[in-house]
């Protein structure tokens, strides 16, 4: 599913109109029925009280539809504008015309006005400030949206919650706290990424008689991952299926390089859910000195003792015997709970050299590859020999910020446009981890996964998931394919922990491990 800024959504509505022909008093009933439709729903029943919040713009044009179509269902309604409705303009001002010769009940609000008795009221519809908002709501707005929001009432956000910026998912104060969010025509970034996604409540995209060929025509490359998504735009058609006649050899051979002896864990949480992913082997290279308390634990998987001069870490092992044995290997991840050793970025960068195999970099890696940045002058890995073979990169928003040599707060401001710079200008695949996971592909295209929950926020479940996207590389997707597959599995099986526990939090990392 195509999800848009609101820059592309004016695109978008002024082809339609423009160059398709839609007119757009068209398009805005189509919106404000789907939103009658949506909000009938989450009220729950016939002759329901609805109070509609219209702003002064399209959104408040939508609204005012909302309630002629909720009126006709047989609720009762009352339009409250936050602004004089006489200075409505274009289509907002005929859907105002229409709504005084059919008497719907309005009130004009302002920010002298006593407060709204919502006890008269069963429901909201939030049509005050839709894609063509800017900054924090103000004056009667803001008010209005602080009543609601105390009013304890559910309330229907017509395309966008208020006070949500519509491009990045941050919130303005205030902002209304959305049970649902009915989204028009395509979904907005917005409601993609946290803080948004949680003021949004459940997003209902609706179509209003935008074509889909118009977001690709306005070249909209944002995606939301789900079934179809996967078969159609990431060329996963059954994405399970095997033949019959098939054999280990089939399913590609991965390398773990991964664990110390302080965080053996992590190599072995990494190899098991390689395995579990599907792919035909696994080797798991590991500092020989603790080989032997390993022995046993993992019977599926080949161990091989990295001679480490007793220490149990990686600091002696050089990248040439890791080289060595990624020959004939068809995806090698590095880095969890491998820790940091002196000149461990020169030592990255004689791997990223010396090895043909498709990477997955992750956790104590990613900090190697920051290190580059630090070397006077080099322009960081950027200016690192180009690799024929794939690069994936699977930061956490910490190790992301150091890559980029920003502040978390930075980087949360704006996931999308961060994950889509960095991946179009240093040539990887990166997977921006965390709520609503970001993966950004060296082309520009970028896909938002829905899966997942906060119970997976616990050690370990950042190294399943390097295991996974690194096994179905093995398999021979392609490094978006394994990325954004991958993202989506790991988070699936752990919203199935999930589901089926008494005490959400209670997930652990090896229980994605077994969900999948
Ligand atoms: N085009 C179409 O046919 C379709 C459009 N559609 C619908 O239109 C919506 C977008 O409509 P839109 O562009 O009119 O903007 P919208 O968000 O309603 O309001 C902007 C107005 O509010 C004001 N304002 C801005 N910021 C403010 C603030 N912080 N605090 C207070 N006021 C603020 C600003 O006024 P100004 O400040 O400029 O005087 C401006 O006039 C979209 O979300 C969807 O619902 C769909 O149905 C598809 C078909
Ligand atoms: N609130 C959340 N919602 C969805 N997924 C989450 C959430 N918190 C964490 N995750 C997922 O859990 C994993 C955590 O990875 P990471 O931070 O690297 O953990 P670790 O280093 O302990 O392995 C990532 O895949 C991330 O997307
Ligand atoms: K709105």
């Amino acid at each position: 599913m195509y999800v848009v800024n609101s820059r592309e959504m004016r695109a978008i509505d002024h082809y339609t109109i423009e160059q398709i022909g839609i007119p757009a008093l068209v398009l805005m009933e189509n919106a404000g029925r789907a939103v009658a439709e949506e909000a009938a729903k989450l009220a729950g029943g016939d002759s329901r009280r609805f109070a509609i919040l219209v702003g002064k713009g399209n959104n408040g044009g939508d609204g005012i539809v909302a309630a002629r179509h909720l009126m006709e269902f047989g609720n009762e309604v009352k339009l409250i504008y936050a602004t004089d409705p006489a200075t409505f303009e274009h289509e907002a001002a005929i859907q105002r015309d229409i709504a005084r010769k059919l008497n719907i009940p309005y009130e004009n609000y302002s920010e002298g006005s006593p407060p709204i008795p919502w006890r008269d009221y069963d429901v909201i519809v939030d049509a005050l400030l839709g894609t063509g908002s800017r900054g924090a709501p103000r004056a009667a707005y803001a008010k209005l949206i602080d009543e609601a929001n105390g009013s304890g009432l559910p309330i229907c956000s017509l395309d966008i919650p208020s006070g949500l910026d519509p491009d990045n998912g941050g919130v303005h104060a205030p902002c209304i706290r959305a049970s649902c969010t009915v989204a028009l025509a395509f979904s907005k970034r917005g409601l993609e990424q946290q803080p948004g996604a949680d003021y949004a409540g459940r997003v209902i995209v609706r179509a209003i008689g935008i074509p889909k060929a118009a977001a690709e025509q306005q070249g909209v490359h944002t995606f939301r991952i789900e079934e179809p998504l996967l078969s159609d735009t990431l060329g996963l058609r059954n994405y399970e299926q095997r033949s019959s006649d098939t054999n280990k050899g089939s399913f590609g051979h991965v390398l773990v390089a991964a664990g110390s002896l302080a965080m053996s864990g992590a190599g072995l949480l990494c190899a098991k859910a390689a395995l579990r992913a599907g792919c035909g082997l696994v080797t798991w290279a590991l500092p020989e000195s603790w080989l032997p308390s390993i022995v046993g634990q993992l019977p599926e998987i080949m161990l091989r003792g990295m001679s480490d001069q007793g220490l149990g870490d990686w600091s002696r092992i050089t990248p040439q015997a890791l080289i060595e044995l990624s020959e004939k290997k068809a995806a090698l991840v590095f880095g969890p709970g491998v820790g940091r050793f002196t000149d461990d970025t020169a030592w990255l960068r004689e791997l990223w050299e010396g090895t043909s195999c498709p990477l997955v970099l992750d956790a104590d890696a990613l900090n190697m590859l920051s290190g580059s940045s630090s070397d006077s002058g080099s322009g960081g890995f950027k200016a690192w020999p180009k690799r024929s073979s794939p690069v994936i990169l699977t930061p956490h928003p910490g190790e992301m910020a150091r890559l980029c040599g920003k502040s978390v707060k930075d980087i949360q401001m704006d996931r999308i446009a961060t994950a889509r710079t960095f991946a179009e200008e240093h040539g990887v695949t990166l997977v921006l981890k965390g709520a609503h996971t970001v993966i950004a592909s060296p082309a520009g295209d970028v896909f938002i996964n829905p899966t997942g929950n906060a119970g997976m926020a616990t050690g370990g479940t950042g190294d399943v998931l390097a295991g996974i996207t690194a096994s179905l590389l093995a398999q021979g997707k392609t490094a978006i394919q394994a990325a954004a597959l991958g993202a989506y599995l790991h988070g699936a099986a752990g919203d199935r922990v999930a589901d089926s526990r008494a005490y959400k939090a209670s997930l652990i990392a090896s229980d994605i491990i077994e969900q999948l």
